[in-house]
């Protein structure tokens, strides 16, 4: 694909994937630049993964997919050593010391440093002669991190890199990725479920739902096209004609999500606030039956 604009690390255009007669992923298009830290959100089964894995060529679809200005199936291993992946199913030899790995990597991985690996490593509880089996769930991942992150690539993939964390690890593996990987340069993206805590990390989202984009923004694009309502009881006939994208409660008070602003007879019976990403994601991806149900 050399006709790709190459400001843009990944691009799709009407692509789709299935499995057999399942459509994982449905005639989607995006562009993601350089320089951001993108949250791709869905529930189980939207396409998450198998839009990673397509990313990574390690499966095809129809449509065009560019990722770093290569076609992933057709230059796959051109790709694989230009980019950083951790799949869902992640796993590092159980029997190999952490030095070892380094080995392994450099053997690998032209673009790894095994120095630049060692020092990501001081930032966690790993150290060089502890062999994998010895090491926590947490301590695998902050150790695999600091492996991926070690290569010198400018767009890192991480298919729900925290799952089975407790908080903290959680914590420590996003401030590792954003202290160490993301530069403004690189960019990286991240499926997860834990959508509360990853708003305060993410430039931009996308959402899928079965398989079909139904939000790709910047969080300050968000901020400024959705506008939430808090209101009495009183006004919820008024605010349900007006048709929000959701209503449910907060802090027990009723209150509503709008694409775009409210109509301004509502806004003089309710408060304004920003909805969080956890809301705009119940609005886009539940289906239409569990939204009447909850409002
Ligand atoms: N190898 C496969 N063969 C057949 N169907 C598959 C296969 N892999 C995934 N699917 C189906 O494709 C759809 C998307 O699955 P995918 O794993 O991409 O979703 P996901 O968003 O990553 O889900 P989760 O959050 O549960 O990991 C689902 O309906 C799933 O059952």
């Amino acid at each position: 694909m050399n006709n790709t604009d190459h400001s843009n690390l990944v691009e799709a255009s009407g692509f789709s994937l299935r499995y057999g007669r399942k459509t994982a992923v449905d005639d989607i298009s995006f562009k993601i630049p350089k320089g951001r830290v993108v949250g791709l959100l869905g529930h189980n089964g939207a396409g998450k993964t198998s839009l990673m894995k397509a990313m990574v060529g390690l499966i095809g679809g129809s449509g065009q997919l560019s990722v770093l200005g290569l076609d992933p199936r057709a230059q796959r291993n051109e790709l694989l050593t230009s980019l950083s992946y951790i799949p869902d199913v992640a796993v590092l030899p159980r029997w190999a010391k952490v030095e070892e790995l380094l080995t392994l990597m450099s053997g690998l991985q032209p673009r790894f440093s095994a120095e630049r690996a060692r020092t990501l490593l001081k930032r966690t509880s790993v150290a060089s002669g502890d062999k994998v089996k010895n090491l926590s769930k947490g301590m695998v991942t902050q150790l695999h991190l600091a492996l991926i992150a070690a290569i010198d690539t400018r767009l890192m993939i991480l298919d729900e890199p925290t799952l089975g964390l407790d908080v903290m690890s959680r914590k420590s593996f996003y401030e590792m990725l954003i202290d160490e990987w993301c530069d403004g340069e690189r960019t990286v993206i991240i499926s997860t479920h834990q959508v509360e805590e990853i708003e305060t990390l993410l430039s931009d989202v996308m959402m899928l739902d079965e398989g079909k984009l139904v939000l790709n923004i910047s969080l300050e694009e968000m901020d400024s096209r959705f506008v939430a309502l808090s209101h009495d009881a009183a006004a919820a006939d008024a605010v349900a004609s007006a048709h929000p994208l959701l209503r449910y409660r907060l802090q027990g008070k009723p209150a509503a999500l709008f694409d775009g602003e409210p109509p301004v007879h509502l806004q003089a019976l309710g408060q304004r606030f920003r909805p969080s990403l956890v809301d705009l994601f119940m609005a886009l991806t539940r289906k239409p039956e569990m939204q009447s149900r909850q409002a």
